[in-house]
């Protein structure tokens, strides 16, 4: 091959009929099936035959010849259809039955060069094209084929210029088909063609070593590989000349090409060349020569391309420039990352192995993939904390510039900074001194003792290793307080966070636990899954480049808990847990990362479903919910300015009154944050955005009032939605008010405990979705007023029973949310003397408290949602447990100055409460004789 084959006179050949649609091009391997192939025997016979007396070296050469087309002309000229055999393709043809007019008139010399398969139906005969002829005449059919053929000169002009053009026009047509065929196979809905990346990358170099001299063997070459018809091939076969051979072959691979662009949906436009359409090839030829260039040289022989291809140049190819700058760049890249010692390790284990992958392999990309993400992990880059002289004022400025109120909480979080600073100083300290004493005896930090001249006067000072590790010892480790801030919804959990960031002047990034089910959104999965990532925290790590973040763990109690994708809580427990977390293994990087510079908030709005161990790892700052006075500060203070930015008015054109701002915040929000608050402030400045916009236009800004008045918020904000609760309760006999904190949201508020008698035999009715404690409880009541109906006056004789012809019904209204708990125990009681004795209880009195069998009024938690939520409803007095006194400090002053708190320790003292102008019998001994009462 390469050279123009040499002109010989005609010559007598045996000829093998190929299988229909078969062709042998020059250049090129065929398989020739021999079963059922009485034909080929017989040749075959006759060569061996002829062999024993040939040279050993002698070449075993046939003629292919296949089967004509009605379509093209005996020497490859097209025919108007209809013409020639009734315009039937000779496709369905068995060779074994053809004659000599069936044969095409040109066919190329084989060079037999074995037999191929197992058993006897699967043998074939192995041909490698060598050269074109054409058929003369046919001297026999039976028992073969033979007949008279002539070499004919390929025609080749290197000096025409047109020829050359055509030559590089298919050189990278060729190139863009097999960019393409890579890149379908690895496309969805790709055609079926597929290509082994080996294969490829032989072909690629096969390609692109060829000379114009070889123009027509790669013209042939190509359409071996290319898919075409039968009559496309029979036509290159019949093209002596290599200009025309050219262009045949460029019309077919320009068709392949856009069938497979046509199929794959390429959709990529550039300038692309006039073949390929709206590809974009010149990424296309990038990816490939980057490819030829990754692989040069580790192409070991493995498939063959579809045909195969004698004399295949294997071999390095040169260049390779391209990927040694790739891998330099993320060897540098990871060199700068500054790895952990043992990521170090990992990470130059894992170059080794990509130097010697081949790129091809899908597991090239997983490799690469990982060591970008090591490199971009931020191991030891830390931002510097502001921790100088102003550093607490400075913070201490920040966190009451950002939030209103919440005093304890920052004062916690200026704790924590203040000890992080003194740490810091102690270290720097002990940073001193380690290099004074090194300087001093020199001794290199790591104790190494260094060679000390002999001549040297002065004598050395050598400082043991054990006196280093002393003074390294008094380190301090950086093991921050993982701090949970909980609270109902917008209470400023999540931006007292950022506050804390700003403050320390530390990166700041938000995890969203809520609805993590799985564990591997923690930790990773591993490398060795399909798009395999590193999980949440290692994520986030790398979006902030920093190793000393402040990372918010937001909605640490929505965290999905243990499923069969694992446990998601028990993931984090290594993450907060400040003993283990500078060892934190992400699955996918699967080296320990030290997440103890981390500070970490999270928050939640609940504890009961964050797992014990998880909070046991958190030190719990509780939020509660804010009064009417505190949202008024926050809304004058932060909400409004921040609304009125965000509508695009000056500070100056939206004024709302403090009558205002209350009654948005009691008839338009009932919650304990201020998310709704905004919300509704944000409309009321929208509304005076478009008055003042509309005003503007007009040109009557002389007539815009800034002001929001009472009557505009009906208009702005529609009717009222909350009305005060208390307002309509009338008192009656059998109604008391009570006190809830809903668990979710820490929200609380009153709660009506209605209590009806009909005639009856002692039944009791419990409706309003009671759980079992709060059913209990209504028990206990009951039997302790039943104890001492004839003490509270309720009966004539000790010995008569109250409810003998009585049936009674105890409800808690808004019966559609479950309520459960032991608190309403006092209320239940005070309902039930209140129902039997027909004295009502005035609604304006709430009160709370759990009662034992004794009367004795026992503490219950969540005393200040409570009196939040009952001051907003309108009551005046509260009956709280003895045992709440102590929560009452904590009350924020407008719940101390606008409720009358008074504390029971007993049914008998909080019925003196109730109605203090009434006397029992009972009373007098529960006041002498202390707490008990006769049961
Ligand atoms: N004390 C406060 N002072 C000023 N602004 C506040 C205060 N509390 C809350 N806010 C504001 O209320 C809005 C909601 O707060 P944030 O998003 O922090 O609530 P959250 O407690 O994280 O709620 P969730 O539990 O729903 O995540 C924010 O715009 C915040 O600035």
């Amino acid at each position: 091959m390469g050279k123009a084959p040499s002109h010989s006179d005609a010559r007598v050949l045996p000829l093998i009929p190929l299988a229909a649609g078969s062709v042998l091009l020059p250049g090129t391997t065929l398989r020739i099936p021999i079963a059922n192939r009485g034909d080929v025997a017989a040749i075959l016979a006759k060569i061996y035959a002829r062999a024993e007396t040939a040279a050993k070296d002698a070449q075993i050469l046939v003629g292919c010849v296949p089967l004509g087309s009605s379509l093209v002309s005996k020497d490859g000229n097209l025919l108007i259809e209809g013409k020639g055999k009734g315009g039937q393709s000779n496709i369905e043809q068995d060779p074994v039955l053809a004659t000599a007019k069936d044969v095409f008139g040109v066919g190329c010399v084989g060079k037999v060069s074995g037999v191929q398969g197992r058993r006897q139906g699967e043998l074939s005969l192995v041909v490698e094209g060598v050269e074109r002829f054409r058929v003369k005449e046919v001297l026999q059919e039976r028992p073969f084929f033979e007949g008279v053929v002539v070499d004919v000169e390929e025609r080749v002009n290197i000096s025409n210029a047109e020829v050359a053009e055509l030559f590089q026009h298919l050189k990278q047509l060729s190139r863009e088909l097999l960019a393409l065929v890579r890149l379908s196979s690895i496309l969805p809905r790709a055609p079926s063609v597929s290509l082994s990346p080996i294969a490829a990358r032989r072909l690629e170099l096969y390609i692109a070593r060829k000379n114009i001299d070889e123009a027509g063997s790669l013209a042939d070459f190509m359409a071996n590989v290319v898919d075409c018809t039968h009559e496309e091939r029979l036509r290159i076969l019949a093209s002596f000349d290599v200009k025309e051979r050219l262009e045949r072959v460029i019309e077919v691979l320009q068709k392949q090409i856009r069938g497979i662009q046509g199929s794959t949906r390429i959709t990529v436009t550039s300038t692309a060349t006039p073949s390929a359409g709206t590809f974009d090839m010149d990424t296309l030829r990038r990816l490939q020569q980057e490819a030829i260039r990754r692989r040069s040289g580790h192409g070991a022989p493995g498939n063959m391309p579809p045909g195969g291809f004698p004399g295949f140049p294997g071999g390095r190819q040169g260049g390779g420039e391209e990927e040694a700058n790739e891998l330099d760049e993320l060897k540098k890249r990871l060199d700068d990352a500054g790895l952990s010692p043992e990521a170090d390790k990992v990470a130059q284990r894992e170059l080794q192995r990509l130097q010697k992958m081949n790129p091809a392999q899908a597991e090239y990309q997983v490799c690469r993939n990982y060591l970008e993400n090591l490199a971009e992990i931020p191991w030891t880059k830390m931002t510097e904390d502001n921790l100088d002289a102003a550093t607490l004022s400075k913070a201490k400025k920040q966190l009451d510039d950002d939030h209103y109120g919440l005093d304890k909480i920052k004062k916690r979080l200026l704790e924590y900074l203040a000890v992080l600073k003194l740490k810091q100083a102690a270290n720097a300290d002990i940073d001193v001194q380690i290099k004074q004493l090194s300087d001093a005896a020199n001794v290199t930090p790591e104790g190494k003792e260094e060679e000390k001249e002999v001549e040297e006067k002065k004598e050395p000072r050598y400082v043991s290793e054990a006196e280093l590790k002393l003074i390294e010892r008094k380190r301090m480790v950086d093991k921050s307080p993982i701090l949970l801030l909980v609270g109902p919804p917008g209470t400023g959990k999540t931006s007292l966070a950022k506050s804390v960031a700003t403050a320390l002047g530390r990166k700041f990034h938000r995890v969203s636990l809520g609805g993590v089910r799985d564990e591997a959104e923690i930790r990773g999965h591993r490398r060795t899954y399909v798009a395999a990532m590193p999980g949440l925290l290692v994520s986030g790590l790398k979006k902030v480049g920093v190793a000393n973040p402040v990372i918010l763990l937001d909605e640490i109690d929505k965290l999905g808990q243990s499923n069969f994708h694992g446990d998601p809580s028990a993931a984090m427990l290594e993450v907060l847990d400040p003993e283990q977390n500078h060892t934190f293994t992400d699955h996918y990087v699967n080296i320990p990362i030290d997440l103890s510079k981390v500070l970490f908030i999270a928050t939640a709005n609940s504890l009961d479903t964050i797992p014990p161990p998880l909070l046991d790892r958190m030190e719990t700052i509780q939020l509660s919910g804010y009064t009417t006075l505190e949202k008024r500060h926050i809304a004058t203070r932060h909400l409004l300015p921040k609304q009125i930015t965000t509508n695009g008015l000056a500070s100056d054109l939206v004024q709302i009154t403090p009558e205002v701002l209350d009654k948005i915040i009691a008839a338009y929000t009932r919650e304990s944050g201020v998310r709704n608050l905004e919300r509704e402030i944000g409309s009321v400045c929208r509304s005076k955005a478009v008055e003042y916009a509309n005003a503007k236009d007009a040109n009557s800004l002389p007539t815009y009032n800034p002001t929001v008045s009472l009557d505009d918020l009906d208009t702005i904000l529609g009717i009222e939605r909350f009305a005060e609760e208390l307002a309509e309760q009338h008192a009656r006999p059998g109604v008391v008010t009570g006190l809830v904190a809903y668990s979710t949201g820490g929200q609380g508020s009153i709660l009506f405990i209605e209590v009806a008698d009909m005639p009856g035999t002692g039944r009791v009715q419990l409706t309003g979705k009671l759980g079992d404690v709060l059913k209990e409880s209504v028990e206990v009541a009951l039997t302790w007023v039943k104890a001492h109906a004839f003490e509270l006056a309720l009966t004539h004789a000790p010995e008569e029973d109250i409810m003998k012809n009585r049936s009674i019904h105890v409800h808690c209204p808004s019966g559609a949310i479950p309520k459960d708990g032991p608190s309403a125990g006092l209320a239940h009681t005070v309902a039930l003397i209140s129902l039997f004795s027909g004295k009502a209880v005035p609604p304006s009195l709430a009160m709370t408290g759990e009662v034992s069998l004794r009367g004795r009024v026992l503490p219950v938690g969540g005393i200040k949602e409570k009196l939040i939520g009952a001051l907003r409803a309108g009551v005046e007095r509260v009956l709280l447990p003895e045992g709440n006194r102590k929560d009452v400090r904590d009350l924020p002053t407008e719940v101390l100055e606008g409720l009358r708190i008074d504390h029971v320790s007993h049914i008998w003292e909080a019925l003196k409460f109730v109605w203090p102008e009434s006397s029992w019998p009972g009373e007098r001994r529960w006041g002498a004789g202390g707490f008990e009462s006769r049961l």
